[in-house]
């Protein structure tokens, strides 16, 4: 069998000159230098999104003018565009744009339009809502919002629906939203109901084996460390604790158990790990579109792999990412069949932290970052990455280096959990997150110091192994022709994929023919994902492609390219005409 691989080179790009591409190369960013004052980025935005349309008066609700990124606009020029990057490509320059995704956790803080739109425009790729909070109708509110957003403003948002997963955690508190736990307290942990309110200092907990299986001596562990207490004595449905590590406790926070210094698994290995609740929710989530689902506390490819065939049956058309939330010691020892089962994983440090020594945390983010890389599947990184920036407007520097560090292993994407949900900060919190990964991004890009990772082939046929050639070569020369951008089409986006897991020095345009791909893409490295209709004749969609983008004023003449297809097979050079 022979695949035709073509390996043309363009007029245009026979004469190359590289002066004119090579100016953009270091375009000097005002914003870089400034981690401190997240504030001023955001009015950064809005002004720039303004100034990048002058003839426009700026909107005062909006952060965007209406106008300029309206969606009728986006139909007629014939390709959808993300509003937020054209900005940011026009005021940066191609090699000047963000390379990291980021999620937000919507919640309480963040559910109103224009705080939703504040995010967008701050450069959430990913709305993620969280099952274990909420009813199905606050979290179908959100999806609403966050679409309407998207088709009148042009964003291209995603959105992520995280299940609760059926480990062991406390009851809600009766309404309110923390309690203090004070050191040498006793508080009764029970499986009691209880209709009237709370009776005080009492915890309700949603496993029904919780008296039987505690022993007097074990320690009780709140959100991975939070608050701890230790049991003292047992009285019927009752365990009577003391507490011995105070702080707050938050309604369903995640309960751990361990005995002699080691954590007990046994009674969570009998817990499924999708539970009733969960089948609802991913129901809920199949019906309403969303584009991914994570899958907490997953144990095996197994669960992975029978969801998946669930999905395919309840809905031919859907195709909802799973992401694998590796947060429990069972989900490490299966981690390779894990990931290779899932579309993605996410290091769930919050959990994670609870079952694992926390030392271990920081090596085994980066062994999943890395695995994951490896199998060219994205990885989030999440949870506490801002944490103190629920309460107060600037980060801490050790929470600034721990940012940087995630940006550095390359991880596709970085997690806001409480800091959008529940914070008094989201829109700082996410300029933060942006401003790191841009200055940790150049930085790398300008000392050419990261460690070069040798990949291994991934491909499962001879065709993919033509693809993943062709992405390696491209993201080669790209490199070292120092090109402005690679241009990938791609139906399935299997092809921008494989381009992303190569990490090249440029941003990768991915060209896909539908929304529902194009959003997926949104949560990978460097990928900048447009919808746009394309045949199978490179050299039209190339032409319909400049014409389109140089309307936009996104591309010029000059500009140098690498354009890769998985129609064709094919690598193309060339100036921009
Ligand atoms: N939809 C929501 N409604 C109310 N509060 C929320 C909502 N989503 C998140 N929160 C708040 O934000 C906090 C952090 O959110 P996050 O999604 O990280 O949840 P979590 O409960 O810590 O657990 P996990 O991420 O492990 O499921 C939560 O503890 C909760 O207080
Ligand atoms: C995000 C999450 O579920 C965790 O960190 O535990
Ligand atoms: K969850
Ligand atoms: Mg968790």
């Amino acid at each position: 069998m022979s695949t035709p691989l073509q390996f043309i080179s363009t007029s245009p790009a026979t004469n190359l000159t590289f002066s004119s591409s090579t100016k953009l190369l270091f375009a000097p960013h005002s914003n870089l230098g400034n981690i401190t004052l997240p504030l001023s980025l955001l009015k950064k935005t809005s002004i720039k999104a303004a100034s990048s349309s002058s003839s426009l008066p700026p909107s005062n609700s909006a952060l965007i003018p209406e106008s300029y990124c309206s969606s009728s606009d986006v139909a007629v020029s014939g390709i959808d565009v993300d509003t937020v990057t054209e900005a940011e490509l026009k005021e940066n320059g191609f090699r000047s744009t963000r390379r990291t995704k980021l999620v937000c956790t919507i919640g309480p803080a963040t559910c109103g339009f224009d705080e939703l739109e504040a995010l967008a425009v701050g450069g959430m790729n990913v709305a993620r809502i969280n099952m274990c909070h909420g009813t199905r109708e606050w979290h179908k509110c959100v999806i609403d919002r966050v679409r309407k957003l998207n088709e009148d403003k042009g964003f291209a948002v995603a959105i992520m629906m995280d299940t609760q997963g059926s480990e062991i955690h406390m009851g809600d508190l009766g309404g309110e939203s923390s309690v203090k736990a004070e050191d040498g307290e006793i508080w009764t942990f029970t499986v009691r109901n209880f209709d009237a309110p709370r009776p005080q200092r009492t915890i309700t907990v949603n496993y029904d084996g919780f008296a039987e299986d505690m022993r007097v001596g074990d320690e009780v562990v709140i959100d991975g460390g939070m608050v701890r207490f230790e049991v003292i004595e047992k009285i019927g449905p009752d365990v009577k604790c003391l507490c011995t590590d105070s702080g707050l406790l938050l309604p369903r926070a995640n309960l751990t158990f361990w005995r002699e210094g080691k954590v007990v698994r046994e009674r969570n290995a009998m817990l499924p790990t999708i539970s009733a609740k969960d089948w609802l929710d991913i129901d809920f989530g199949i019906a309403e579109g969303v584009d991914f689902i994570a899958i907490s506390f997953v144990k095996s490819a197994e669960v992975i792999n029978h969801l998946k065939s669930y999905i395919a049956a309840r809905s031919r058309e859907s195709d909802v990412a799973l992401i694998a939330k590796i947060e429990s010691i069972d989900s490490l020892k299966n981690l390779e069949e894990i990931i290779q089962a899932s579309d993605g994983a996410m290091v769930a440090r919050g959990d994670l932290g609870a079952q694992i020594p926390l030392e271990q945390v920081p090596s085994v983010q980066q062994k999943i970052v890395q695995l994951c890389r490896h199998l060219n599947k994205p990885v989030i990184v999440a949870s506490q990455l801002l944490e103190s920036m629920i309460e107060y407007p600037t980060p801490t520097r050790a929470e600034v280096a721990d940012v940087s560090e995630a940006v550095r292993q390359r991880a596709d994407a970085l997690m806001l959990s409480g800091e959008s949900a529940m914070g008094q900060y989201p829109e700082k919190s996410l300029a933060v997150l942006r401003s790191v990964s841009l200055r940790i991004e150049k930085w790398w890009r300008d000392e050419k110091s990261y460690e070069v990772m040798e990949l291994n082939g991934v491909a499962s046929s001879f065709y993919d192994c033509i693809s993943e050639e062709i992405c390696n070569c491209a993201t080669k020369m790209a490199n070292n022709l120092e090109v402005d951008a690679v241009f990938v089409y791609t139906k399935t986006g299997h092809m921008a994929s494989l381009l992303s897991r190569c990490r090249p020095d440029c941003p990768i345009f991915a060209f896909t023919s539908t929304t529902s791909v194009r959003r997926r893409l949104n949560l990978q490295w460097g990928l900048i994902p447009f919808r746009l209709n394309f045949s199978d004749d490179m050299e039209s969609n190339l032409n319909k492609t400049f014409s389109l983008l140089k309307a936009r004023g996104m591309i010029k003449t000059g500009d140098l390219v690498i354009a890769v297809s998985d129609m064709l097979q094919s690598i193309q050079v060339m100036n921009v005409p």
